[in-house]
């Protein structure tokens, strides 16, 4: 008797669900951006690799945004630049919201990783603190250690061309410790510190993949005694790791021989930014996290750009020749002389975006988009390889063109804009320290080298990892010196 009350109540559980789904998936249907039709209850497969590149393909058939849906789920993607100045610019407050991230976030991260933070107080709180340390003024304080590094970056592609995608690694973690912790050294990723840290950032990529994790899908797993003790375990290692280096600050603070970083200033300001223990050790490794690989990806991608474009690299070239010479090494004081340096940046940028799929938004209201509802609920996707390629604001999107950034005059123009720091509210809060590193880095390389490709063995410049943020495969380059005495004029030996 017992076992037909239970079998019947389970019964009439999943008709009501089925029916609410069903009706869901209608009402809904009639005012969602169109979208590839899909299974009448799980909705479409999810792509099996590089989605981005999938979905590029759907925009030239559904239109700048259209709709996924898995199960519940309901995804729009944007494929298109002015689609997503009016959904994730103008509605910037109705879509900076995530998606709810219970496997990498809520068990993973105790919730405090900012990336992934809800729309609220928190993110609000995580996003101050981060734009009072990064915003462009402050920024600009780190143009010395950020030029130190590149010069380094330079003579070690100059004394071992072979390992340059290591040699941006090793740049970019460097620029990111100094700025987290103060670290005055160059960090190599060897350091058995910063290889913890990339366990950890390895461990949270394998935990974001889409259905790696029941528990992202019926979220009340995270109360099972015992459910993913793993996960767990790694978020007890992590912020270990990461209270640790937040603690050496400290002590540093205490003795009064703590460099300026932004965990110095985090601790300082603990109070009046109202954050936890937690909450600050999970911020200052935000910034590893958030900064080292991207920038490391941005800069193999320039000098993959250089070795398949001889003209384009010329130009650049041209330009330090005449502003610059070969008898002194660039500087952050000749930018804006040297506009063909940031239009090479900008083009290299819109080429191979290293946040190709973009980062997930949800919409907190509806959003009203040409006669479309967007539900509030929804998943939002600004797909950046699909809007980079958007021909009516990048004519002949394949061609790598960085004229296409100056005037006629030859300034960089400010009526085109570039989106691969995301959107809205929740823009990159890193963007001004990420844009010094290229324009410094490529000015330095291209007037230091030629860079061209090694015929044995061409570059495929499709080839990267397949993950949420890009980077190149392995490929060679030759590194041809353009000036001479380069160690004398960059005046550092590469550690
Ligand atoms: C070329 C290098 C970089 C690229 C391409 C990049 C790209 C991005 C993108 C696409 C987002 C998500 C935006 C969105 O949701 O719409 C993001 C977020 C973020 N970035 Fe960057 N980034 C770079 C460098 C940096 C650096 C150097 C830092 C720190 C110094 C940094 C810190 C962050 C943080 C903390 C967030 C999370 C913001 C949030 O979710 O509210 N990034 N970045």
């Amino acid at each position: 008797m017992f076992l037909q009350i239970v079998t019947s109540v389970l019964a009439t559980g999943l008709l009501y669900a089925l029916i609410s789904v069903l009706q869901q998936n209608r009402t809904l249907s009639a005012s969602l951006p169109p979208g590839p039709p899909g299974h009448w209850l799980f909705g479409n497969a999810p792509p099996r690799a590089f989605p981005y590149r999938h979905f590029a393909e759907l925009t030239e058939t559904y239109g700048p945004v259209f709709t996924l849906r898995f199960g519940r789920r309901i995804v729009c993607v944007i494929g298109r630049y002015q689609a997503a100045v009016d959904i994730l610019m103008k509605h910037s407050a109705e879509t900076s919201d995530r998606p709810r991230s219970v496997a990498a976030n809520e068990i993973m991260s105790k919730g405090h990783r900012v990336l992934m933070t809800p729309a609220g107080e928190r993110l609000k709180k995580y996003r101050r603190a981060l734009h009072a340390f990064l915003q462009p003024s402050s920024s600009a304080t780190y143009k010395p250690m950020q030029y130190k590094n590149a010069k380094n970056y330079v003579l070690d592609c100059l004394h071992d061309g072979r390992h340059h995608l290591y040699h941006g690694r090793k740049y970019a973690a460097s620029v990111v410790m100094s700025v987290a912790y103060g670290k005055t050294t160059p960090t190599s990723y060897s350091d058995p510190e910063v290889l913890q840290i990339n366990k950890s950032l390895a461990r949270l990529g394998a935990a974001l993949k889409p259905g790696a994790y029941l528990v992202d899908t019926y979220p009340i797993l995270k109360y099972c005694p015992g459910y993913a003790s793993h996960l767990r375990r790694y978020r007890e290692e992590e912020l270990a790791l990461i209270t640790k280096q937040a603690n050496a600050v400290r002590e540093l603070l205490a003795k009064g021989e703590a460099p300026p970083s932004f965990t110095a200033y985090l601790i300082e300001n603990q109070e009046r930014l109202g954050i936890s223990d937690d909450e600050l050790a999970y911020l200052s490794g935000a910034i590893f996290g958030a900064g080292s690989d991207t920038t490391a990806a941005a800069l193999g991608i320039m000098t993959m750009a250089a070795a398949c474009y001889p003209e384009a690299q010329a130009r650049v070239q041209a330009q330090l020749d005449e502003v610059v010479g070969r008898d002194r090494a660039p500087t952050f004081e000749d930018e804006d002389l040297l506009p063909e340096v940031t239009a090479f940046v900008l083009e290299a940028y819109r080429w191979r975006p290293v946040s190709a799929g973009g980062f997930s938004h949800r919409a907190t209201k509806d959003v009203v988009w040409n006669g479309y509802v967007i539900p509030a609920g929804a998943e939002i996707i600004g797909n950046h390889w699909a809007i980079s390629r958007d021909p009516e604001v990048y004519p002949n999107p394949e061609d790598f063109k960085p004229a296409r950034w100056l005037n006629e005059h030859g300034r960089i123009r400010n009526d085109l804009k570039f989106i691969n720091f995301g959107f809205g509210r929740r823009v990159c809060v890193g963007q001004h320290v990420a844009d010094q590193s290229l324009f410094i880095n490529t000015a330095l390389v291209l007037w230091a080298f030629r860079i061209s490709q090694d015929a044995q063995c061409p570059i495929d410049t499709y080839a990267f990892t397949d993950t949420a943020n890009v980077h190149p495969l392995p490929f060679s380059l030759h590194f041809e010196p353009r000036v001479k005495d380069m160690e004398a004029m960059l005046g550092a030996q590469a550690e």
